[in-house]
């Protein structure tokens, strides 16, 4: 059967967030899909869409992001209108998304991961154990507000939120004397300068699926399956397959400090996980290597290894 490809009186829509990184995602996306198909950038058409997690009252001042309504905070209302039919396609970065989709839609295409590594960046200092006690870290990751306080117990970690620019400015501001940033959003924005450091993954491991792009479209769209699996890069589905079994069996939501990082190394797939406290006194981690196609029950098993580790209340708020 031949492929109904989209023409520029017919495009195929593109629905993403209205972020500034949110909108590279989307043109990486378009450009690939383009140069897959030879088609004009006219043929598709990006749909910007506001979510609750973009609403500015909502998000307001220092209002903890998991009272707002946690995962799914960015993506609900991108999946109405791909449910809808107002777009066919949504492209979304995958750190953000909840580990299942509603009935109906799928993700079965990555785009090649952009760099994994949490960058750090300080205007004063090279490296956080420069910090002197009391300095403040401004996170409002709980993953990197925990990893911060097992290393460094005596530096002081305040709610920071807002996008690169917001967070760049508030640092000059003096809010903070360091933050994170995903080195993967920084170099989709062209903005790898502002990184002092990239930390290696041995020190801080990144959140599950950190750096990569999915696609997400509705099950029974055939048009929209055939033109994905062109731009689909097998070995990112594998790392992702692998860390989302791992959150998927610990439960994991952004209320939860859990980091996962796999890896292809020849035919082998190596997962590194951890899991915190959110108080940041204690961490628990893992490291094993299994067969690329294990990897599923290789995230789901070391979930469960830890789990046993922590007992009950691990990651139960004592702060
Ligand atoms: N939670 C927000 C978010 N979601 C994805 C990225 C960065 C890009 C990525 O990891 O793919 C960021 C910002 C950040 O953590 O600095």
């Amino acid at each position: 059967m031949k492929l109904e490809l989209p023409s520029p009186r017919t495009p195929l829509k593109l629905g993403t967030r209205g972020s500034p990184l949110a909108l590279a995602q989307a043109y990486e996306t378009r450009d690939r899909l383009a140069g897959a198909f030879d088609l004009p950038h006219e043929a598709f058409q990006i749909v910007v869409i506001k979510t609750t997690g973009d609403n500015r009252a909502m998000i307001a001042a220092d209002r903890p992001l998991k009272e707002i309504g946690g995962k799914g905070l960015f993506t609900k209302e991108i999946e109405e209108a791909l449910l809808a039919g107002v777009i066919d396609v949504a492209v979304h970065s995958m750190k953000d998304m909840p580990v299942s989709q509603p009935n109906g839609l799928v993700i079965d295409c990555y785009l090649p991961r952009e760099d994994v590594r949490d960058a750090f960046v300080a205007p004063l200092v090279d490296v956080l154990a420069d910090l002197p006690a009391g300095a403040k870290v401004g996170t409002s990751s709980l993953r990197r507000k925990a990893q911060v306080l097992v290393a460094y117990p005596h530096l002081e970690v305040v709610e920071f939120r807002g996008n690169v620019q917001t967070r760049l400015r508030k640092l000059d501001d003096g809010v903070a004397d360091c933050t994170f940033l995903a080195m993967a959003g920084l170099n989709r924005l062209d903005r790898s300068d502002v990184a002092t450091a990239a930390i290696d993954p041995d020190v801080m491991l990144p959140a599950v699926a950190q750096g990569a792009i999915g696609i997400e479209r509705r099950a029974d769209d055939t048009r929209a399956a055939d033109m994905l699996a062109a731009i689909h890069h097998a070995s990112t589905g594998q790392q992702l397959a692998a860390e989302r079994a791992f959150l998927a069996a610990l439960d994991g939501s952004c209320e939860t400090p859990i980091a996962a990082l796999a890896e292809l190394t020849g035919g082998n797939l190596r997962l590194r996980g951890e899991i915190l406290r959110p108080d940041g006194s204690e961490s628990l981690s893992d490291d094993r290597t299994a067969p690329i196609e294990d990897g599923i029950e290789l995230g789901r098993a070391m979930a469960e290894t830890l789990l046993n580790e922590a007992g009950d209340g691990f990651f139960d708020w004592r702060v």
